[in-house]
């Protein structure tokens, strides 16, 4: 069901409009068919104002402009008669006007919105896996796709824009699913494409650098984050008290429902109405033991991912699934069969081969702990494969390479979607960060630098290949090669894909 009279549909902002009914609200003129509502807004690269023509040689039903002079917002004129109506401020209106296209269906959902520099699809996959588990399905969107467990469709963004996430929560809805994860990013929060995204449980994973091409600095960094928890009206607020920010938010929230998440500072539990504090955490081979205290009991969770950030990952998952009415003791009794996220922390192994590990840290913070977690499971020698974005926060590319270099017994810089950017300066960018440059490799092909570690490395070796994680291409220039890290590891170990 669509609220599909353009008069019904713009009543909140303009009166008086031509009763007048379409067929969809879509923003692009590529992807317009008759009889749909164009929305011609302006971007970051280009101009969809520029783009009328297109729409009415497309017979569309009408076109809504948007315009930054508050005057003639609500006034409409006619282009071979088609209806073009001026919107002022249209861009940060949209995802309301998309959920009331689509009869708000978020209101008949209990959606949980996912923040964070890292972390967000690791918990977003866990708390869909794990409903998996126990025999429910939830429908989930992010940087893995959007969809349903096992079936999801790739998407460009980590968080679709509005009129797509309306969307999806009303096949959702349709489908007669009641519990959406969605991964929520800053660029998301900043440019409202969440707006009329009413959240049941907002998670916030971490804060650590990332990002600054397009925020210019932390503090605006942070402020586009806290966004999710200052202007949506979340119910219940799950947070990693741990982190530095996470601990700063609790006390700003002091009035809400928050849950506190704790592997290290138990203190932080009287700031919030409910807990779960790890306090016993042993590493295994295979698995991690996380013994812990809450507020809904205690128990010990078993689980074969890796690293004690994927503690975290989990004991927010846990909360959350607790807080959606699951029962703890089911809640542990499943944890272990939980499987490892495509492309995080993911082990490749054969015998008498060195141990693949691939992971999609590309953040310094992601990088330093991975490798540090590897380093304290393993004990072993560990080689280190990574690159870093063309065109993104070049200011992180140092301090990877200093991080790389101090923890890892070898490094091989190599390319990690250069785009339009020369290889080189980004490895030099990397490179800045590194002293003695004695453990660097440079091998700018990314499977010649794979099989370089593969064929140089002895059997008890581990490398650790980061920043690609799931992904299955490389961007060089303006092209998109197939490329997948996975795929030629499991050739080097001569596994079938
Ligand atoms: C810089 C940025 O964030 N851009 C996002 C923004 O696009 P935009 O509005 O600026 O698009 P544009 O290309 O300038 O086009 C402007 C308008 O003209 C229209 N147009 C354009 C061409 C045409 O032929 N016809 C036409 O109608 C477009 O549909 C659009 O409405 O809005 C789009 C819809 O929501 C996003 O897909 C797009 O993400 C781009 C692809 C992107 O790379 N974004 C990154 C930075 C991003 O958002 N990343 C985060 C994840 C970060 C993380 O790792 O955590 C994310 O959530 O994905
Ligand atoms: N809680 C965490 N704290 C720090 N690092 C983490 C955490 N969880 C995952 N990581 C690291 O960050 C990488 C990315 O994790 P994940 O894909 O879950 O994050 P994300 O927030 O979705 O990232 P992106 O927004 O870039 O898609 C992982 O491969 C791992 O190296």
């Amino acid at each position: 069901m669509n609220n599909n009279c353009l008069k019904f549909l713009l009543l909140p902002w303009i009166k008086n409009l031509p009763s007048k009914k379409f067929l969809n609200l879509t923003i692009d003129s590529r992807t317009l068919t008759e009889g749909d509502v164009f929305i011609a807004i302006p971007g970051k690269k280009q101009d969809g104002r520029h783009f009328i023509s297109e729409a009415i040689n497309k017979k569309v039903a009408a076109i809504l402009y948007e315009t930054d002079e508050i005057e003639i917002h609500g006034t409409f004129k006619y282009i071979n008669n088609i209806l073009l109506i001026y919107f002022f401020q249209l861009s940060n209106n949209l995802s309301i006007l998309a959920s009331r296209f689509y009869q708000e269906p978020g209101k008949k959902l209990k959606i949980v919105g996912i923040t964070g520099t890292n972390g967000k699809t690791t918990v977003t996959q866990l708390i869909n896996q794990w409903t998996k588990i126990l025999g429910d399905n939830t429908a989930t969107m992010g940087t893995l796709g959007n969809g349903f467990y096992n079936s999801l469709c790739k998407t460009q963004n980590t968080t679709s824009g509005p009129i797509f996430i309306q969307s999806f929560l009303n096949e959702v809805l349709e489908k007669q699913i009641q519990v959406v994860t969605m991964e929520v990013s800053s660029h998301g929060l900043i440019q409202n494409r969440v707006k009329a995204v009413p959240f049941y449980i907002g998670i916030f994973t971490n804060l650590t650098q990332d990002h600054l091409d397009y925020h210019g600095n932390m503090r605006k960094y942070e402020e586009a984050k806290w966004l999710l928890f200052s202007t949506h009206k979340v119910k219940k607020i799950i947070l990693n008290a741990d982190d530095e920010y996470g601990k700063k938010w609790l006390k700003k929230l002091f009035n809400c429902y928050t849950i506190a998440i704790t592997i290290q500072d138990s203190t932080q539990k009287q700031y919030s109405t409910k807990w779960i504090n790890a306090t016993d955490i042993k590493f295994y081979n295979n698995y991690i033991h996380i013994k812990f205290e809450s507020s809904w009991g205690k128990g010990t969770l078993l689980s074969c991912l890796i690293g004690r950030f994927n503690v975290i990952n989990l004991l927010l998952s846990f909360a959350c699934l607790l807080e959606l009415n699951y029962n703890l003791s089911d809640l542990i009794g499943t944890s272990s069969h939980i499987i490892p996220i495509d492309g995080r922390m993911q082990i490749f192994t054969t015998p008498n081969k060195p141990i693949f590990i691939i992971d999609y840290a590309h953040t310094p913070d992601a990088l330093n702990q991975t490798l540090k977690e590897i380093k304290l499971h393993y004990q072993k020698y560990i080689w280190c494969i990574f690159g870093c974005g063309g065109e993104r926060d070049r200011r992180k590319r140092s301090m990877m390479g200093s991080i790389a270099e101090k923890i890892a017994d070898k490094v091989i810089i190599t390319n990690d979607n250069p785009r339009n950017e020369k290889e080189i300066n980004i490895i030099n960018d990397i490179l800045k960060g590194c002293k003695k440059k004695k453990k660097i490799l440079i091998i700018k092909n990314r499977k010649d630098a794979i099989s370089y570690a593969f064929f140089q490395s002895k059997y008890d070796h581990i490398i650790f290949i980061a920043g690609k994680g799931h992904e299955e291409q490389q961007i060089i220039g303006n092209k998109i090669i197939k490329f997948s890290d996975k795929k030629i590891v499991l050739h080097l170990l001569e596994k079938k894909i």
